[in-house]
């Protein structure tokens, strides 16, 4: 038997609630029902499934069912040719080509410059101090992603990565995002005209790395770049420059402000509940190197638990190729369905009492795959999850352990920020401030 789903929600009060707090906003709808419907600008109604047996029939269902919903506001930073917007045998052959330089093993390699990124950021901060959290994570990641995935080490020129990196990224604003017609140059100037000159700067700096690593051949090097320059698809062929700078801008945009996003949750959470910090703490006394530590069982259950309650990627959509039913409700070919994150995260039947940090939780019991989305799923799965897991727990054991840091009366007063939509992103509202202490 088919069901109807309550009627959508459209109009300009339901765009804004989104807007305001998407999870606030996700967690109300959830209480209608396993599914709902909402309309989104660009794509019409979308219905979501906010219970895992919704989500099972979505990442469970074949591949050749969905596309990428288009169009996707990030095209313009990402290229056309990225994995994020390609379907069908294209994505399948793209992605077998990605994922083996982010499988969990070859994280291991880039554990001592993650550990490095963090530990240089903490030589920054003065004792005494306030540190802006944040921005901290944000540089650390930046650092990371420029060593690991660029293949960048020589300190100025990395200086330069980061330069022209955060004017591109600053330059995508929001209504380039959101406003197609806005897409353009008039005579060199304009929003427009800043972020093509930029994302060409981008480009060109990749451009001579690419052509540096062909002419000296990759082998010694472990970076993702040398790692995609010598893989091949199945039929022999490797991937061109221009699609190799395309993937590259991918895995800027949606590795760097998501990873430093849950960073300074996390940062945020072990320094608000000092319970939680005394036994990272603990956990954190006995010595272990870089790459051990993303092991440790705690420090794990803190990483999960932040991704649980502050999913940064709130909603992950599919476009159907053919019809699909969920939970008993139909959808057709062209029809946008989609998976409501914070929804399935605070389930009180599956997470009881959801509002509160437990990061236990994930000691008792391993939630499954359709329970706990932070990375989305099927045959999308994000493909830097395992990059990304092991970064949050590395450069979260160096900060802990290498600099003491407190949360002031100030801070806990002004209660936990709320989680705006920014990019592909949602951040916290506000910047979140640690002290660094003296004694430290
Ligand atoms: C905490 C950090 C991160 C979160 C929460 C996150 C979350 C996500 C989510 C929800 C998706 C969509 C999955 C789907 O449609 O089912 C995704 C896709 C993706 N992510 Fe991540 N991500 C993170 C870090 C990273 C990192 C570090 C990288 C790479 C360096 C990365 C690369 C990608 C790529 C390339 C895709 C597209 C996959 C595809 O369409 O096949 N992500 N991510």
């Amino acid at each position: 038997m088919t069901r109807s789903v309550t009627s959508p929600r459209f109009g300009a009060a339901h765009a804004l609630a989104m807007g305001y707090d998407p999870e606030r906003y996700f967690r109300r709808r959830a209480n209608e029902g396993e599914t709902f419907a909402v309309g989104l600008p660009g794509l019409g109604e979308v219905l979501f499934a906010s219970t895992a047996a919704g989500v099972r029939e979505i990442f469970g269902a074949p591949a050749t069912l969905f596309s990428p919903p288009t169009p996707n506001p990030i095209a313009p930073l990402v290229g056309d040719g990225s994995l994020i917007l390609l379907s069908g045998e294209r994505h399948r052959r793209e992605r077998t080509l990605l994922m083996p330089s982010f499988h969990g093993e070859r994280m291991r390699a880039y554990a001592d410059v993650m550990a490095h990124a963090a530990a240089e950021e903490i030589e920054s901060w003065r004792p005494g101090a306030d540190i802006a959290v944040r921005a901290a994570a944000q540089s650390i990641t930046l650092h990371i992603i420029i060593r690991t995935v660029f293949g960048v080490s020589d300190p100025a020129r990395r200086d330069e990565y980061e330069r022209v990196i955060t004017a591109l990224m600053q330059s995508y604003i929001a209504p380039l995002m959101f406003v197609p017609a806005l897409r353009r140059e008039v005579v060199g100037l304009g929003p427009w005209a800043r972020f093509v000159r930029l994302r060409a700067q981008f480009d060109a700096l990749l451009s001579e790395q690419i052509a540096e690593r062909r002419r000296t051949g990759v082998d010694g090097y472990d970076d993702v770049l040398s790692l995609l320059l010598s893989a091949t698809y199945e039929d022999g062929t490797s991937l061109s420059d221009e699609d190799l700078r395309q993937e590259l801008r991918t895995l800027l945009v949606a590795g760097h402000e998501t990873t430093a996003t849950s960073l300074a949750w996390a940062m945020y959470h072990i320094h608000h509940d000092d319970g939680v910090r005394e036994r990272l703490v603990a956990e954190l006394a006995a010595d272990h190197s870089p790459a051990d530590v993303a092991k440790l069982p705690y420090l794990n259950a803190i990483c999960q638990e932040t991704l649980r309650m502050h999913p940064t990627v709130s909603i992950v959509l599919r476009r159907l190729n053919g019809p699909l039913t969920i939970r008993g409700v139909q959808r057709s070919e062209g029809d946008v369905v989609g998976v409501a994150v914070p929804a399935l995260h605070f389930d009180p039947k599956v997470f009881p009492e959801p509002d509160t940090f437990d990061p236990d939780r994930f000691l008792l019991r391993k939630p499954t795959p359709f329970e706990f989305t932070p990375f989305g799923g099927g045959h999308r799965r994000c493909v830097g999850a395992a990059f990304a897991n092991f970064e949050l727990a590395v450069v979260l054991a160096t900060i802990v352990k290498g600099a003491e840091l407190e949360m002031s009366a100030a801070e806990r007063r002004r209660g936990q920020p709320r989680s705006v939509p920014r990019g592909i992103a949602v951040l916290p509202s506000r910047e979140i401030v640690l002290r660094r202490l003296r004694r430290s």
